[in-house]
């Protein structure tokens, strides 16, 4: 479903930071970008939803070539890819319903968004997405009063509000504690899997990558020096990315965590209506319809679980 071919990237007065890049990614397929600071790798994300327009190269997105489309082709192109950011990249001040509706801009026009007059059916997918990250009744808690596990669930919901094929995951974890950014790479991993999306991940974490990402491309110099499995990265790969280094270390966490495979599971968060769903009790999620009226930031009606 993308496919990059050939890539290039110069930057005005800088050196070459991508240098013929191809990569092709199945639909559901999630791979690892890693590489030392400085390889290109965020350059390679930019590029494909163009942040960055690339200097040479193909990049096909169900058929469609990002590269070399603009204007409205651009924002049709856009509304495919969901973009996960390590810094969240949430509007502090507004709530969190206010930011998952605000993934939505793509579809909603100017003045709709401006007077946050938002659709029922998006408001509705905003609370199903809430549920399943495990934020359920935290709609109207405002972004900058949670952790940062939380606002790294609102970025994931709010990047799957306009209902992407393509995820691009930029450092999704570093801000995060060990536990909380496995939490999160499960979570990402678990929605790639339940709806059929692709996604690289940008990550620096080489023993989260191989953990959880079944396959890695590491990216050394603005090339391409490894495509394979998690399960192929040993020191020699290590060292052909990142140079020479001791990974005796690196390697037997590596290992540790392919012998354990699945032994690390933690508690997963389960929303009251997950709870009630896995009881096998049929919920309706029924919303109290309306929208956020002009220059009203009072809290949305909350959704009801109704029992028939
Ligand atoms: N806006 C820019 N203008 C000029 N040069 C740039 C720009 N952005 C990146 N570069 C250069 O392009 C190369 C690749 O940078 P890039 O940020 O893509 O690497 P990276 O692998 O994401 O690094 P890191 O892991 O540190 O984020 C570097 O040499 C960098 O200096």
């Amino acid at each position: 479903m993308l496919v990059i071919d050939s890539l290039q990237k110069r930057y005005p007065n800088s050196d070459v930071a991508l240098k013929g890049v191809s990569l092709e990614l199945r639909a559901g397929e999630v791979v690892g970008l890693i590489g030392p600071s400085g390889a290109g790798k965020s350059t390679l994300i930019r590029c494909v939803n163009r942040l960055v327009t690339p200097t040479a190269g193909r990049i096909a997105l169900d058929g469609v070539d990002l590269a070399h489309v603009s204007g409205r082709g651009l924002r049709r192109a856009r509304r495919q890819i969901g973009m996960i950011f390590q810094e969240y990249a949430l509007v502090e001040r507004l709530t969190v319903m206010e930011n998952l509706l605000s993934g939505r801009l793509g579809y909603t026009g100017f003045w709709k968004s401006w007077a946050r007059r938002f659709d029922g059916n998006d408001i509705a997918r905003a609370f199903e997405l809430l549920d399943r990250v495990g934020l359920a009744g935290m709609e109207n808690k405002r972004a900058d009063a949670l952790s940062g596990g939380q606002r790294q669930r609102v970025g994931i919901a709010r990047a799957l509000m306009q209902q992407p094929r393509l995820l691009l995951v930029d450092e999704p974890t570093a801000s995060l504690d060990p536990k909380t950014s496995r939490q999160v790479m499960r979570l990402i991993m678990e929605l790639c899997a339940e709806r059929g999306l692709a996604a690289i991940v940008n990550i620096h974490d080489v023993v989260l990558a191989t953990q959880y990402l079944p396959r890695i491309v590491g990216l050394k110099s603005g090339e391409i020096v490894y495509d394979g499995p998690a399960s192929g990265m040993d020191a020699v790969v290590l060292t052909r990315i990142y140079g020479d280094e001791d990974w005796s270390a690196i390697t037997r966490n590596m290992q540790t965590n392919a012998a354990q495979d699945g032994a690390l599971e933690d508690e997963v968060v389960e929303s009251p209506l997950q709870q009630e769903r896995a009881s096998g009790t049929a919920a309706l999620l029924a919303l109290d319809s309306g929208h956020l009226s002009a220059g009203n930031t009072k809290p949305l009606m909350a959704a009801q679980v109704v029992t028939p």
